[in-house]
């Protein structure tokens, strides 16, 4: 496994792209309240960038892909490049938005066709602690915080190690300034929404190196 901790004031221009041809999840909505944008905005949990994962099957497939952001995909290529992964591919990201009182239990994440790529995992906002664990649920976890501006790579034996987000720490340090450059209308809602919010985007090489489409017998992920 490789952690690197690089780039803080580096990652955001991409913020307004990275939310284009994305495949959202929003919380049902209760239809005795008023669904104002930022009621919607609170009840969003989840993006899909590039191949988007169908969440109930965990496959990918070729029919539910979109572009993946050119300026994540270099951003991500950057990050595997300088962690010795100079092959990696974008080919599809998660956006976890986390409140103060969300989680993620443990899992791992093997829907990829190719494994041997790393994962290459963006925090903003809010700090987090992860557990990273081992092969199987046995294997006691390792805790380590992640920032607002850290990068974790999943390479090796976490690329496919059960990993957990069981809590979101409130944090009066997360560079709230520096995820965005002008004070506009919509800057200042970011400003407010990453106050009491964490972003996780995690970028994935889905194909074998070289491919460029999924076949017809690709993607039978198991759970
Ligand atoms: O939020 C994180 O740091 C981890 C997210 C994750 O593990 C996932 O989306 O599969
Ligand atoms: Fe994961």
């Amino acid at each position: 496994m490789s952690w690197v901790h690089i780039y803080k004031k580096s990652i955001h221009s991409s913020r307004a792209e990275v939310l284009d041809s994305a495949v959202f999840k929003i919380l049902p909505v209760d239809t005795h309240q008023n669904n104002s944008s930022k009621d919607l905005i609170d009840r969003l949990r989840w993006v899909t960038l590039g191949y988007h994962h169908n969440w109930d099957t965990k496959v990918y497939s070729e029919s539910m892909r979109t572009e993946f952001p050119p300026n994540l995909s270099r951003l991500s290529k950057a990050v595997a490049t300088a962690t010795g992964h100079d092959k990696f591919e974008a080919q599809a990201a998660i956006v976890n938005f986390y409140h103060m009182h969300s989680s993620l239990s443990g899992h791992t994440d093997h829907s990829e066709i190719h494994m041997e790529e790393p994962i290459i995992s963006f925090s903003f906002g809010q700090s987090a602690i992860f557990l990273l664990g081992g092969s199987t649920k046995a294997v006691p976890p390792v805790p380590i915080i992640l920032r607002s501006g850290d990068v974790a790579v999943m390479a090796g034996a976490s690329r496919s190690a059960y990993h957990a987000v069981p809590r979101i720490l409130p944090t009066d340090n997360c560079h709230v300034a520096d995820l965005y450059h002008d004070c506009t209308a919509a800057d200042e809602a970011f400003g407010k929404y990453i106050a009491s919010a964490r972003i996780n985007i995690n970028v994935r090489q889905v194909l074998p190196p070289g491919q460029k489409f999924m076949s017809s017998g690709d993607g039978s992920a198991t759970t």
